[in-house]
């Protein structure tokens, strides 16, 4: 009989990644990924094996049924895993607002608690759901448990948590909650394996890929991060402006006429990196096109960031360690680098030779913070969440 397998599905503002795990007596081992990549044109499913990847252009389209292009992409790992031997199948699901503390079996009661929180997630909840329900079409019966971003954050005070708003709104769910919770549980999990006795301390991890946040963890715990009520908070990302003045919006609504969904649509998919270069929302392309509004793109962003890891530094008191994580954080050294030199106040060092060849540990020995890379796994938390879940 062949192992038992567990699927996992991440789906984040522009890609949903798939991992394939073999379900073991007590863990759940990593044995494949894909990722659909909505950006590309057409459609494109890329399928890792070890160091192989393959590159398979899909016939659905970006715009048709989930359903349809799972179908598609089921077909092309079914080449590669014995889809029969999948036994569960686990979900990032975005937003758990105050009725998540945990992962959960998906039943009628939870999917409709999540349901019920779309509004505050609208570029990811909704195509979470959507992913939840094509499996259950595909896979009739079929296990699925679904992890949240916001569980993670849930250990952060009240004086973190409020907005200087009337406390009214606060009771009625208006507040801080934080995301990318599943990125750094896994990152917490890293740190202990290396410091044991710290978990890094104070440490700040900056999660830089197409969102991007970054949290203020204490010997691993959640205790700040930049990303509050929405996933548009915080720092400049791809296509999201990160915090903007409110009052931007109001003007944009009275003087200039945009309707709420236009404002909408402006902030969460024409700003950031793409708005703010006219070029592209990719940081490596901007990387490479040697224009002034390329430049000046990629200086907001790591000034912003810089700025952030300051204030979460003051929110811990001090910092002991500085993560870099997820696409951006993990592959870009010139990035890393512009942040890292603009912390220089703060006592951190870069070592640039480590830094370029995007080593576990890039700061100086004499620096006064330490600065790790670390690769995340969103997908090992759900898998692992997941046999939790089902035993
Ligand atoms: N191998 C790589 N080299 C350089 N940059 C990368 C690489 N992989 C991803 N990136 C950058 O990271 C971004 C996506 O990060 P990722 O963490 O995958 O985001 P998301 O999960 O939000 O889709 C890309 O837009 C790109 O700028
Ligand atoms: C919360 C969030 O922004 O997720 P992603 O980075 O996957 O789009
Ligand atoms: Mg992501």
């Amino acid at each position: 009989m062949s192992q038992k397998l567990l699927l996992t599905f991440n789906a984040g503002s522009s890609t949903v990644k798939i991992g394939i795990f073999a379900r073991l007596p007590t863990d759940a081992k990593r044995i494949g990924k894909g990722v659909i990549d909505f950006r590309a044109d057409p459609l494109t499913f890329h399928l890792v094996e070890g160091p192989s990847i393959f590159d398979v252009p899909l016939v659905a389209k970006t715009d048709d049924l989930l359903h349809d292009v799972l179908e598609e992409v089921f077909a092309w790992l079914s080449q590669h895993y014995d889809l029969d031997a999948v036994t569960a199948v686990g979900h990032r699901v975005v937003h758990g607002g105050d009725l998540f503390a945990d992962a959960v079996l998906i039943d009628e009661k939870s999917l409709s608690g999540i349901e019920s929180l779309v509004t505050l997630a609208p570029l990811h909840q909704p195509q979470n759901l959507r992913l939840i329900r094509a499996i259950a079409e595909l896979k009739p019966g079929m296990p699925q448990t679904a992890s949240f971003d916001t569980a993670f954050h849930r250990t952060q005070s009240d004086i973190v948590r409020r907005f200087a708003i009337p406390r009214a709104w606060f009771d009625k769910g208006v507040k801080r909650y934080g995301f990318h919770g599943l990125s750094y549980a896994y990152i917490a999990g890293s740190l202990k394996g290396l410091e044991p006795q710290t978990a890094g301390g104070r440490a700040v991890v900056a999660h830089l890929g197409s969102g991007a946040s970054l949290c203020a963890l204490e010997h691993g715990s959640s205790r700040d991060t930049s990303m509050g009520f929405s996933t548009i908070d915080g720092v400049p990302m791809a296509t999201r402006s990160g915090a903007i003045d409110p009052g931007v919006l109001f003007h944009l609504i009275e003087a200039h006429g945009l309707s709420i969904g236009q404002v909408e649509e402006l902030i969460y998919k024409q700003s950031g990196l793409l708005g703010l270069s006219g070029i592209s929302a990719d940081s490596r392309v901007l990387l490479e096109t040697p224009s002034k509004e390329a430049c000046q793109a990629l200086d907001v962003f790591t000034f912003r960031i810089a700025g952030e890891v300051a204030r979460l530094a003051a929110s811990l008191g001090g910092l002991d360690t500085l993560v870099f994580t997820a696409g951006i954080g993990e592959n870009q050294p010139a990035i890393r680098r512009s942040i890292v030199e603009r912390l220089r106040f703060l006592g951190l060092l870069l070592d640039g030779e480590a830094n370029d060849r995007n080593e576990a540990v890039i700061s100086r020995e004499e620096s006064r913070v330490k600065i790790r890379v670390i690769a995340t796994d969103e997908e090992q938390v759900i898998a692992d969440d997941g046999l939790k879940l089902l035993g």
